[in-house]
């Protein structure tokens, strides 16, 4: 598996190596000792799965501490656009996203680490997995809204499918009045 960096501080993509033969394929999707070398110190403490429609955005979400998650994402079937935003006053890249293109086919993975947004558009149905490095704890729920203005983010989808709860998220300026 090939780690490599983005445009980020410490959002990096992981390439898995592919091995195909008549049968399918196969990959490995994690291996602590590979993560260890990477110099990577944390620990998952769950995972999840979520199966979106096309057309749906999801996010933009991240847990206030002492709940905040760093993920590990990757599409199991489908297309999604995946999102992160850095939220960390203190990173260079604070303020900043990138969008990443992810299937269930190449298998590349993205790694958000605490201190990020994230949220994702499903260009096709699609199965979505993530490792997590803290339990969901829903009083520490927190997001932006999808669309905001200031943020002008391209998701390819028009008139996209998101959540009620989704629906109410604080801009990004709002975020940062309230602190
Ligand atoms: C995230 C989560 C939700 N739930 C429950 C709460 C709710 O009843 C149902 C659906 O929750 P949500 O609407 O928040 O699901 P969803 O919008 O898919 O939330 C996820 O979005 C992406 C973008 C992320 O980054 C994730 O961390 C997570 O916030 O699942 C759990 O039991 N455990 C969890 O870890």
């Amino acid at each position: 598996m090939k780690f490599e960096k983005t445009t980020l501080q410490d959002v990096f993509l992981i390439k898995p190596n592919i091995y195909h033969d008549e049968r399918g394929h196969f990959f490995e999707s994690f291996n602590h000792d590979s993560w260890k070398k990477q110099g990577f110190n944390n620990t998952f403490v769950q995972d999840n799965q979520s199966f979106s429609k096309k057309g749906v955005v999801r996010g933009l979400h991240f847990q206030l501490a002492p709940y905040a998650q760093g993920k590990l994402v990757r599409v199991i079937s489908g297309r999604v656009l995946d999102l992160a935003l850095d939220l960390r006053p203190e990173s260079l890249t604070f303020g900043k996203y990138e969008l990443f293109d992810i299937d269930g086919i190449n298998g590349t993975m993205v790694y958000i680490p605490e201190g990020f947004a994230h949220g994702f558009a499903a260009l096709e149905d699609s199965v979505f997995h993530y490792k997590c490095t803290a339990q969901y704890n829903k009083a520490s729920e927190a997001g932006l809204l999808w669309n905001d203005p200031s943020l002008n983010i391209s998701w390819g989808i028009e008139n996209p499918i998101v959540s009620e709860k989704d629906q109410l998220l604080p801009l990004f300026e709002d975020l940062y009045k309230e602190a």
